[in-house]
């Protein structure tokens, strides 16, 4: 799905649980733009896909097809946390058709093995949950997800949460948990030791009060001297979400300087 305009076009990633539809506000605001804005392997439309398309590769390449089929040539890819992780992999596998990377709340995977291993089996455990429990436990899976200390700061904005589970259920858990397995963070290769080969402008975007992936960030940014830091006030993981206006002038600002 893309809009109309004549500009280099915004390829937007969203996270684990969402959709393409995350990225409404972001479009309403900058109407000059053009958007390609695919569902990823196990979201939304993009359903009942073969094994190796839920890989991280799998993914990369329905993208590069998504954007040869827009015609989109090179773009300016922005991913939120799992689409971050998916845009930081396109930037250093696929540097040609990107002319800048901004990433939100994103990591480039776990730096060891065991760190990877470890990850596979939490991460496996909850892609059993997923397959195994019905639509009620789909609901209380949501609820549960959204009240990890990542996500606290979105309880400050009224009805969020509930907006995110309502619409977050119209995915298909049997389809999250493949995700989860092929893509998830644990099962993704390491892309730390290639981050100083990276040939793409990137701005690494983080909620001031998610110290975890802003500590990412800033590692991101001292291992490499390639990777720019913007820190949100008053934003958490979900900074496009919690700090709409905020998040819009930042990639305004980014899109002219690539
Ligand atoms: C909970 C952790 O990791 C998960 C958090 C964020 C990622 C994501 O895409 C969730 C987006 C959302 O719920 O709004 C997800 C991912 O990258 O696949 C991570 O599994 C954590 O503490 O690392």
């Amino acid at each position: 799905m893309s809009a109309t305009g004549s500009f280099p076009a915004v390829l937007c990633l969203h996270g684990f649980l969402g959709s393409s539809r995350d990225w409404s506000d972001l479009i309403a605001r900058l109407p000059d733009r053009r958007f390609v804005l695919p569902d990823l392997p196990g979201h939304g439309a993009a359903v009942g896909l073969a094994p190796e398309e839920y890989t991280m590769e799998g993914a990369a390449q329905r993208i590069l097809d998504a954007l040869d089929g827009a015609g989109a040539g090179r773009c300016l890819a922005v991913g939120y946390s799992m689409g971050g992780r998916l845009a930081l992999y396109l930037a250093l596998r696929h540097p040609e058709r990107l002319a800048g990377v901004l990433l939100e709340s994103a990591s480039p995977g776990l730096r060891s093995e065991g760190e990877r291993a470890a990850r596979q089996r939490s991460d496996g455990a909850l892609a059993s949950r997923l397959e195994g429990g019905g639509a009620e436990d789909f609901a209380a899976f949501l609820r549960e997800w959204h009240r990890q200390p990542l996500f606290a700061s979105l309880a400050d904005h009224a009805g969020l949460v509930e907006r995110l589970v309502r619409e977050r259920r119209e995915n298909d858990p049997q389809e999250l948990a493949r995700s989860l397995r092929g893509m998830g963070t644990g099962s993704q290769p390491s892309l730390w030791s290639e981050l100083p080969d990276l040939r793409v402008p990137a701005l690494a975007v983080v909620g001031e009060r998610d110290e975890k992936f802003a500590g990412i960030a800033h590692e991101m940014s001292r291992r490499t001297g390639k990777v720019r830091v913007a820190v949100v006030r008053e934003a958490g993981h979900n900074v496009h979400l919690e700090q709409p206006r905020e998040f819009a002038k930042l990639l305004k600002r980014f899109a002219g300087e690539v």
